[in-house]
């Protein structure tokens, strides 16, 4: 049985370091520190790696080696071995899009927190009958947005989420004003013309501008 308390707070300690977690897919190794440099040094320290590339995990090493300063975690993690995967390679947490019984058994046993992603009441309330209380609110746009967060917010008020799918700086307030989201995460700081032509200047500037969305 996991302890229900120390996981909502360590993973509230991640969810404290900023408004906004960048959702980052990285296609060349080359790329992770300066691109990461940019967002932490500019108010995003919390950095969500996605497990989509060839590179991801050595990405996440990379960066947990180099930007102390920094808080990596790993994202769309979708099994047991990810999550291993992720621990192994340094990251500090990972967080899935959604979570199924194998990936939550393997959370209770793992190295670092797992935000499991839900976008259902059932999908939020196996995960708090399992001792979890800080989610993933996945895709949020397209599930229900800030009117599905207040609605979660009656009946199971111990839940917290960090949002992510579809939201964007003109969103992204909207959902920071409600009592139960902790941040929110997203891609919208990380225009992908942006990152081929490594114009790291352009995402300091967006991540400067998201780390001061506030409610
Ligand atoms: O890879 C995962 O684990 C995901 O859950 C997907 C990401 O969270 C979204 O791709 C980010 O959302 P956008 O800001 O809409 O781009």
């Amino acid at each position: 049985m996991i302890d229900s308390h120390s996981l909502a707070q360590r993973v509230d300690a991640v969810f404290a370091r900023a408004p906004v977690i960048p959702v980052i897919t990285i296609e060349r190794i080359e790329d992770a520190l300066p691109l990461c440099r940019a967002l932490a040094d500019n108010g995003l320290p919390v950095l969500e790696v996605t497990l989509r590339s060839a590179c991801a995990l050595n990405a996440i090493t990379l960066i947990a080696r180099e930007l102390p300063e920094a808080c990596v975690g790993a994202g769309t993690v979708l099994s047991a071995r990810d999550l291993d995967a992720a621990a192994q390679a340094g990251a500090q947490f990972a967080i899935s899009p959604g979570a199924t019984e194998a990936l939550y058994a393997a959370a209770a046993e793992a190295a670092i927190p797992l935000i499991p992603g839900i976008a259902t009441a059932g999908e939020l309330m196996r995960g708090l009958e399992l001792g979890w209380q800080r989610f993933k609110f996945f895709p949020a746009e397209a599930s229900g947005g800030v009117a599905a967060l207040k609605g979660f917010a009656g009946p199971l008020p111990q839940a917290r989420f960090c949002p992510t799918g579809g939201i964007d700086a003109a969103r992204a307030p909207a959902y920071l004003a409600l009592p139960n989201v902790a941040c929110v995460g997203g891609s919208w700081m990380l225009p992908p013309q942006a990152v081929r032509a490594g114009d790291w200047a352009r995402i300091a500037q967006l991540a400067q501008a998201a780390a001061q969305l506030a409610p």
